[in-house]
């Protein structure tokens, strides 16, 4: 009978006695949390008044991680506290990344390239796309590994990297100067853009329906599918030619998880909860791959930056594989923005019953034929503005940069090896620049103030070393599929829709997607 009442009377004193040393860890472990939050939010502020300030987290190392991967457009809104809009600092699981948003201060970064570049990210955007550090080596390295030492073919004359190869060719290819190759692309653009848009093509379509009361001249269908359906296989077959996108009979749907998914990849979100979209990006890298195998006689089509980057590719000694994993980045580039841009604007269109009378006015003012690319771009201001604040209101993209060594930064010092971003969207809704109004879409805003497209704050393509080069492509392919679009078809708006909101939480590399759920059924019917 003792020994029980002896064992229990132990537990009993073991049990006080762990509660009392859990108590103590817990207590202790308070008061180190709050010594480091003191010193880190209140102390360390005070003593270093040249540092940005930091947004304040809760978890050391993983900082505001969590709640920008939850909402990235919140985190950042966060952090600006008042009108000076003051660079501040952002601790992003490990990395600490200084957030520029005052316009001044964004001119300066775009204008600094010597101690703050965007070159040093290119290597990990390549790992995060699929490819081996091997293949990123032999991408980076000056000069390329050439089996002779040289290019034999004169596409490289200075001997650069494929990486910096791929950025000269890619301006040449898309804006204009010397031994521009722009006119050619926006032509071949133009006209692939003509043909999916035919009523042969379009309506034949998988997910598009037909009513039953009129089946040869009309459809349902949803306006984002609409736009993708032909901008993202005109970008395929503009860059490769039609031969890889009939390679693989699901590429639209692998393109829509992909870009669903690919802010996942960039922005290195854990790999457990990024499985799905890295079996699509490796699909897709597959199919890329399959189509490099083909002999070149049979793939005809490409455009000349593609075929000029292969050829430069295959003299360095990469393989179709690795080929394919480094142009990826370039596939989700050229496809990923102009049908989400076709989307707002169309649906902003068509949603407002008098610019859609004024725009169709607009673009029929030619005459009876179809708009021409030059009288959509010279003579449609109410267009061109309704396209302009589009870009305003749906780019949440952001640039970055690699602090390269300390730099100062109107009063701030950013320190050398943090990382630097400036957020498009909170420029695009500044109420300092844009007016009360910032958050509501104005068709006519860049109408009434052209100034503004010069605004440091309108940075829709991003700025200075990294300005996008498909700005002026991207906008004659939504001009034309636009310009297309109304003049081949009547858009009936199916009843009982609210207008779509955006993805404003996710983090994004050109225009917002709508929000899951959200888009616009649209009856469609061809024009006599
Ligand atoms: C609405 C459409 C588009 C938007 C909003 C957009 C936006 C952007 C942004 C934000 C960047 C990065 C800028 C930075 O880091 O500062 C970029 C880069 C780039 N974009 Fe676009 N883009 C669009 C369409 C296109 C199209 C259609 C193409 C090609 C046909 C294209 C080709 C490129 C290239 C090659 C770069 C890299 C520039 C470089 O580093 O040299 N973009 N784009």
């Amino acid at each position: 009978m003792l020994l029980p009442s002896l064992v229990t009377g132990n537990q009993q004193r073991d049990a006080s006695f762990m509660a009392g040393t859990t108590s103590t860890y817990t207590i202790s472990c308070f008061v180190i949390w709050l010594s480091w939050r003191i010193w880190r939010f209140t102390v360390r502020p005070w003593l270093e008044p040249r540092q940005p300030k930091e947004v304040p987290y809760i978890f050391p190392w993983i900082g505001s991680a969590i709640s920008f991967f939850a909402d990235s457009g919140k985190t950042i809104y966060s952090g600006i506290k008042n009108r000076t809009r003051s660079v501040f600092a952002l601790h992003l699981a490990g990395d600490t990344i200084y957030v520029v948003t005052n316009p001044k201060d964004v001119s300066a970064v775009y204008k600094n390239t010597t101690t703050l570049a965007f070159d040093a990210f290119i290597g990990d955007l390549m790992l995060q796309c699929g490819a081996t550090q091997k293949t990123v080596q032999k991408m980076c390295q000056e000069p390329p590994p050439y089996a002779s030492g040289l290019s034999n073919t004169g596409l490289n004359p200075k001997n650069k990297s494929l990486v910096k190869l791929a950025i000269d060719f890619h301006h040449q290819q898309l804006l204009s100067g010397p031994n521009a190759r722009d006119q050619e692309i926006t032509q071949a653009f133009v006209e692939t853009i003509k043909e999916l848009l035919t009523w042969d093509h379009i309506s034949s379509q998988e997910g598009i329906s037909a009513p039953a009361h009129c089946p040869t001249t009309s459809f349902d269908t949803s306006l984002l599918d609409f736009c993708g359906k032909v901008l993202i296989e005109s970008g395929a077959r503009t860059y490769w030619g039609p031969r890889l996108w009939e390679l693989d009979a699901k590429s639209l749907q692998s393109f829509y998880a992909l870009d669903k998914g690919m802010w996942k990849i960039l922005f290195q979100y854990p790999k457990l909860f990024s499985q799905e979209v890295i079996t699509i990006r490796d699909h897709i890298t597959d199919v890329i791959a399959k189509y490099y195998r083909l002999p070149q006689s049979s793939r005809p089509g490409a455009a000349w930056f593609t075929s000029a980057m292969e050829t430069e590719s295959r003299e360095a000694g990469l393989d179709e594989q690795e080929m394919a994993a480094c142009i990826m980045i370039i596939y989700f580039v050229i496809n990923g923005n102009t049908y989400k841009f076709c989307f707002w604007a169309l649906g902003h269109i068509l949603s407002d019953e008098r610019l859609h009378a004024d725009i169709r006015a607009e673009i029929s003012s030619e005459g009876f034929s179809e708009p021409s690319l030059q009288h959509l771009t010279q003579s449609c201001p109410l267009l061109d503005s309704t396209l302009r604040e589009v870009l305003r209101l749906y780019t949440s993209s952001a640039s970055m940069r690699l602090v390269l060594e300390d730099t100062v930064l109107d009063d701030k010092v950013l320190l050398k090896g943090n990382k630097v971003m400036i957020p498009y969207r909170a420029l695009h809704e500044n109420p300092d620049v844009w007016g009360p109004d910032a958050g509501s879409f104005d068709p006519r805003r860049f109408l009434k103030n052209r100034a503004l497209l010069r605004d440091a704050s309108y940075r829709p393509f991003g700025g200075g070393a990294t300005l996008c080069a498909g700005r002026f492509v991207a906008v004659a392919e939504v001009l034309s599929f636009i310009g297309a679009a109304l003049h081949r078809y009547d858009f009936a708006w199916i009843a009982g829709q609210g207008f779509p909101e955006a993805d404003t939480m996710k983090p994004t590399f050109g225009m917002m997607a709508p929000r899951d759920g959200h888009d616009f059924r649209v009856q469609v019917t061809r024009r006599q």
